[in-house]
C-alpha cells in the first residue's frame, strides 16, 4: 500500500501532466523575464533564514491531510502581511489543491505582496514545477528526498540554482539527512511529522541535526507548539522552524509568535 507522501506525489505528478499541456515551459520562461522586469530585490530564502536567533517560516495552509480542515476562513493575504509584520523571516505557501486545498494564485499574489521571500510548498516531482515556482515568484522551492532519487534531486537543485531559487531539501532520517549532505544541500528540513503515522517527535530534528556542519542551515519542520519546544530546538543548533497549524489556528499570529519566541521578534 502507498503512504500518504507516495500517493501525493502520484497525485502531483498526473496534476502537472496536464498542466504541461496547457502551458508549455516557454511560456513560463517569458513570464519570468515578465516578472524580473518589475521584482523588487527581496533578501534570498537563504539569507533571510542565516540572521542571528531563531528564524521563523510562517505557513500559510488552509488544510492538511493530518488535520482536515484547518482554516475554513482563509484570508491568505492578509495572514501573510500578518506574519510579515510580525517578524517572519519567510513565508512557506502551499500550493498543493488536492490535499492541501491549496493554489498557485495564493503564492502569485503573495509574492507580489510582500518583501521576505516565500517558498512554494509543493511535492516537486518534475522540473517543470520548478519554473512554475518561480514564474509565481517564489524565492524557493521543496524538494523533498523521499519521493525523489539522487538524480532528480540533483537535477532540481540545479535548475532551482539557475533560476535564482533555494531549495529547502526535506529529510525524515538518518539515510535521507546524508543524501541531503551528500548533494551539498545549504539548506535541510527535517520533518518531526512521521508520515506513516502523523505523530510528531521533536526529537527527529534535535537528533538529525547532530549530522549537519553548522554552516548548513537547519530547519525543524512541524507539530511546533509552545515556546519550550523552541527552546530545546534553538539550544539544540536548529537555525530555524518551519510552523503552520499552530499559526493559522492563531487569530492574532503576532502575539503567538510573540509568545513562541519568549519575546517579540525584532
Ligand atoms: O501535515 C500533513 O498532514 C502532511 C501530510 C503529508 C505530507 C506533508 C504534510 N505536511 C506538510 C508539512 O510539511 C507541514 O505543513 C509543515 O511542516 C508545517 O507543519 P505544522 O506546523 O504541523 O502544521
Amino acid at each position: 500500500m502507498k503512504n500518504i507522501l507516495e500517493e501525493i506525489a502520484a497525485r502531483t505528478r498526473e496534476r502537472i501532466a496536464k498542466e504541461k499541456s496547457q502551458v508549455s515551459v516557454y511560456e513560463l520562461e517569458n513570464r519570468i523575464q515578465e516578472i524580473s522586469k518589475t521584482e523588487s530585490q527581496k533578501m534570498t530564502f537563504l539569507q533571510a533564514l542565516q540572521k542571528e536567533g531563531m528564524s521563523y517560516i510562517c505557513e500559510v495552509k488552509k488544510a492538511s491531510p493530518s488535520k482536515g480542515l484547518i482554516a475554513p476562513d482563509f484570508p491568505y493575504l492578509a495572514i501573510a502581511k500578518e506574519y510579515e509584520q510580525a517578524g517572519a523571516s519567510a513565508i512557506s505557501c502551499l500550493t498543493e489543491p488536492f490535499y492541501f486545498q491549496g493554489a498557485d494564485r495564493y503564492l502569485r499574489e503573495i509574492a507580489a505582496t510582500v518583501k521576505i521571500p516565500v517558498l512554494r510548498k509543493d511535492f516537486t516531482v518534475d522540473e517543470y514545477m520548478i519554473y512554475q515556482a518561480k514564474s509565481l515568484g517564489a524565492s524557493a522551492v521543496l524538494l523533498i528526498c523521499a519521493i525523489l532519487d539522487d538524480g532528480e534531486l540533483r537535477a532540481y537543485r540545479q535548475l532551482a540554482k539557475e533560476l535564482g531559487l533555494d531549495a529547502l531539501v526535506e529529510a525524515h532520517d538518518e539515510y535521507e539527512v546524508d543524501r541531503a549532505l551528500n548533494l551539498g544541500a545549504e539548506i535541510v528540513g527535517v520533518n518531526n511529522r512521521d508520515l506513516r503515522t502523523f505523530q510528531v517527535d521533536m526529537n527527529n530534528s534535535i537528533r538529525l541535526r547532530k549530522m549537519a556542519p553548522d554552516n548548513v542551515v537547519f530547519v525543524s519542520e512541524s507539530g511546533i507548539r509552545t515556546s519550550e519546544d523552541i527552546r530545546l530546538l534553538y539550544e539544540n543548533k536548529v537555525d530555524a522552524v518551519l510552523i503552520g497549524e499552530t499559526l493559522m489556528r492563531s487569530p492574532d499570529k503576532k502575539a503567538a509568535l510573540e509568545s513562541l519566541n519568549g519575546s517579540p521578534l525584532r
